[in-house]
């Protein structure tokens, strides 16, 4: 958390700043040649590997909101969003770069802490912070992450892979990314509503798996690391950060097929259908729109499904791939179904 102290970011001047975050690298990851300090950061391979970027950019009141997020948690999160897109093509997460574009009316403390987030992400993903940039802003702060990893080139893993008869699956459970963002967001009306001159601390004891979804989301490395020591392969993966719906027609459009989903079979915790009842929204919209989920689908032959359970637990079957003209249809069970264009 923030300390007391307002230091004002010109008293030490962008130079100092970043050798405070120099300090708070991560992991010392083996491929890293030169991390900060140089014009670029350096990375060696002994082994030919293909090397995969992604770049990710956050914007204050479009992407986060720090009234209820804590800078170290915003730190955690950017990780999250880059590393889970170098996972999702199958690759190692390697390093990430950072820029940053901040107002005056943010502390040297506050940037720290957001610091001390990025450390603990890539502890947690065994990455190393190896660079990035720093400038001015004027009103709002302007994150962008960029990062990189490594795979054989012959397992990469593409959106574009699915095969007809091939199973739908998802890990994890969707929808409780946006059930937090709707119980903070609910949580701020309320307070801004009391004119209350206290600072902004809502009970969110009943809240917690949704709130820790939405604030600091884990990317789905152990689903990677589990498809690397079995012998299946998925033929196509995708991380979840727009929304279900949208994640599965990017596959099932990119890989040349349809797709059918069977809507109970999509995962949704207790937590988030409590809170959708809350709000009286439809927990089904939730999941399929919600977003930030950071959970992995991902497509694999039928005779593989009972195997590859063996090997890595956390997932469902929600569907099939099917012939194009199926588009994405949607089975509400009940021998009810609709079609969404792909
Ligand atoms: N926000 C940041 N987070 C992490 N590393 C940074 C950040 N800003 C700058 N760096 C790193 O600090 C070093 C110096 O950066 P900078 O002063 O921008 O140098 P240059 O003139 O080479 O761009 C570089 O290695 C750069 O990658
Ligand atoms: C203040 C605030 N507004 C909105 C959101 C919700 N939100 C932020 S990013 C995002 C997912 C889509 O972001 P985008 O940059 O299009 O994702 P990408 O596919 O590039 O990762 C959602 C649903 C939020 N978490 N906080
Ligand atoms: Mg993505």
């Amino acid at each position: 958390m923030a300390e007391d102290t307002f230091q004002q970011i010109h008293e030490i001047g962008f130079k100092r700043l970043i050798d405070k975050f120099k300090t708070h690298t991560g992991t010392e990851h083996p491929a890293v040649r030169r991390g900060i300090g140089d014009d670029a950061s350096v990375i060696v391979h002994e082994e030919a590997s293909a090397i995969c970027t992604t770049t990710e950019v956050f914007l204050e009141g479009v992407h986060f909101d720090l009234t209820y997020t804590p800078f170290n948690y915003l730190g955690y999160k950017i990780v999250t969003a880059a590393v889970s897109d170098i996972l999702a093509m199958n690759a190692l997460p390697e390093q990430v770069l950072i820029g940053l574009a901040i107002p005056n009316k943010y502390s040297v403390q506050m940037m720290e802490d957001l610091y001390r987030g990025v450390d603990a992400a890539c502890r947690d993903y065994g990455i190393q912070l190896t660079g990035g940039d720093t400038t001015a802003s004027h009103q709002l702060l302007s994150v962008s992450v960029t990062a990189t990893g490594a795979a054989p080139a012959d397992k990469l893993i593409y959106r574009d892979g699915a095969q007809l008869g091939d199973i739908v699956c998802v890990t994890g459970d969707l929808g409780s990314a946006l059930a937090g963002l709707r119980v903070l967001m609910r949580e701020k009306k309320a307070w801004q509503e009391s004119r209350s001159e206290s600072q902004f601390q809502p009970d969110l004891h009943e809240y917690e798996f949704a709130v820790q979804k939405q604030l600091v989301p884990k990317a789905r490395k152990d689903l990677i690391e589990s498809i690397a020591e079995s012998d299946i392969r998925p033929t196509s993966l995708i991380d979840v950060t727009q929304g279900l719906i949208s994640e599965l027609g990017s596959v099932a459009k990119s890989s040349g097929l349809g797709m059918e989903v069977y809507s109970p079979a999509v995962p949704i915790a207790l937590e988030t259908r409590r809170i959708a009842d809350e709000m009286n929204e439809d927990v089904d919209k939730y999941a399929f729109y919600g977003g930030e989920d950071f959970e992995m689908v991902f497509t694999i032959p039928e005779e593989s499904v009972e195997k590859f359970k063996s090997d890595f637990d956390d997932f469902v079957v929600i569907g099939r791939m099917t012939e194009k003209e199926k588009q994405l249809t949607i089975n509400t069970g009940e021998d009810k179904s609709y079609q969404l264009e792909l």
